[in-house]
């Protein structure tokens, strides 16, 4: 039996694009074979395998062509070329609301749904009672779907999709409508889906699910396939896409052929090149902002893991480090260096100070720079948090600001579980029956 779930061989896929809806009337009657479109390349050469058992991420920005991908894998749209073979009963999320009649109440949709997908109406009977409870949606599945509110939408499809018994499941985003609970509750089920041998396709932005669920990921970009290799390479790799960074190369160096890395460049491995800095290893944000008098400038910075890797990536509750280089271009009384670090929405949650954690800086001269690093345990939950780096100091009992970067790298923190709140205390549980 083959290994296999889903070969994908050199597909490509070309749209045609009409200026005006009447000119594709036009091109189909013109008798002398005119074309009135332009072709657009969505997709080109995409070969990938996927292996059963497999939880595949997809990951690309907007337009990258990863939806254009899953419909041609579940046969919505066909290729301009290449082939895609599959092994086993595919059931697909894909957009929301797809296959749902807006008319029929969500029961109906259910059993309408589950015809599209070869069962009788006895077997879906059997399933029903499992489908209804998984979508907890009350009594709305009695009423018309054209009534749900897109969560309600997703909590029926997904119920359908997963119970449904099949082989290879996709999802195209599908999760991110749901409420914090119900994809809590998708997740696992697609963990209990995966632990017994089937295989997941996900298309999804939230890198934080690609790490945590999968085993393996994908990155489509203009409608190429990239790289292939281990989710948190792949992610890293992702987002120098996001922020201009990404260097062909690269891609190359990251397609390894199994299971899962390590985030982030090793200095060791790779050696910082003669004149590169820490922060050319760093995710940068094209948006920060800076402000200061300049005396002194921070010059370089970066985020080293457990492992003295410099990285963006940072595993929850292990130490990692936070290292500054201030150059200081006038003579400076007890400098104050900082950093904190904000989550997505700007709510600052964490940080600290020199003068906070009594390090007696003394008197900088000027050319002088100083390397300085904080190092605590990463308690933040699983995501993405913006960091603030500063050089301050008090002149006449007044703050002066040296050089400040505001949201200027990203830090993501990945996370195998998540407790309550903005941080995780690390508790340490005993627990014990008395006598
Ligand atoms: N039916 C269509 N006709 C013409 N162009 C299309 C059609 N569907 C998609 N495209 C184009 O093909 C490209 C890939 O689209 P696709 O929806 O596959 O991207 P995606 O990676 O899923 O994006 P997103 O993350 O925004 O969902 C886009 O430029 C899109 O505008």
């Amino acid at each position: 039996m083959s290994e296999i779930a889903i070969n994908i061989s050199s597909v490509s896929k070309v749209y045609k694009l009409y200026d005006k809806p009447t000119l594709r009337l036009k091109e189909a009657l013109s008798l002398s074979g005119r074309k009135y479109h332009k072709d657009f390349p969505a997709l080109h050469d995409v070969s990938f395998d996927v292996k059963k058992g497999d939880m595949l991420g997809i990951i690309g920005k907007n337009g990258a062509g990863k939806s254009t991908l899953l419909k041609i894998i579940t046969g919505v749209l066909s290729p301009s070329g290449g082939n895609v073979e599959i092994n086993g009963k595919i059931s697909a999320l894909l957009e929301l609301g797809a296959g749902f009649n807006p008319e029929y109440t969500g029961i109906e949709n259910i059993y309408l749904n589950g015809q599209m997908i070869g069962f009788t109406r006895e077997e879906m009977d059997s399933k029903i009672e499992d489908i209804v409870k998984f979508a907890d949606i009350g009594d709305f599945v009695y009423q018309p779907v054209k009534t749900y509110s897109s969560g309600m939408f997703a909590r029926l499809a997904f119920a359908v999709a997963i119970n449904v018994e099949p082989d290879i499941l996709i999802v195209d985003e599908a999760l991110s409508v749901g409420d914090v609970f119900f994809q809590a509750k998708c997740y696992k089920k697609l963990e209990d889906f995966r632990n017994s041998g089937k295989t997941i396709l996900l298309v999804t932005h939230d890198m934080g699910s690609v790490i945590k669920y999968c085993n393996r990921a994908v990155i489509i970009n203009g409608g190429e396939k990239i790289a292939e290799g281990s989710p948190v390479d792949m992610v890293d790799l992702y987002k120098k896409i996001l922020v201009g960074q990404y260097d062909a190369s690269e891609a190359e160096e990251n397609e390894d052929s199994e299971g899962a890395g390590k985030a982030g460049t090793s200095i060791d491995e790779f050696g910082l090149k003669e004149g590169s800095s820490w922060k050319d290893y760093m995710l940068i944000n094209p948006n920060n902002v800076e402000y200061g008098d300049r005396r002194a400038s921070i010059i370089d910075f970066g985020i080293f893991d457990d492992e003295d890797q410099i990285t963006n990536t940072v595993y929850k509750l292990r130490k990692f480090t936070l290292k500054l280089k201030v150059k200081f271009n006038e003579e400076i009384e007890n400098p104050i260096f900082a950093f904190s670090i904000k989550d997505i929405k700007g709510t600052e949650i964490s940080g600290t100070n020199t003068i906070i954690e009594k390090v007696d800086t003394g008197i900088v001269k000027k050319g002088e720079t100083i390397e300085i690093a904080f190092r605590q345990k990463m308690i933040l939950q699983g995501g993405q948090y913006l960091l603030q780096l500063g050089c301050t100091g008090f002149e006449n009992d007044a703050l002066v600001v040296f050089h400040r970067l505001y949201d200027i790298c990203c830090i993501s923190v990945i996370a195998d579980k998540t407790t309550v709140g903005y941080c995780d205390m690390d508790s340490k549980v005993t627990y014990r029956k008395e006598d």
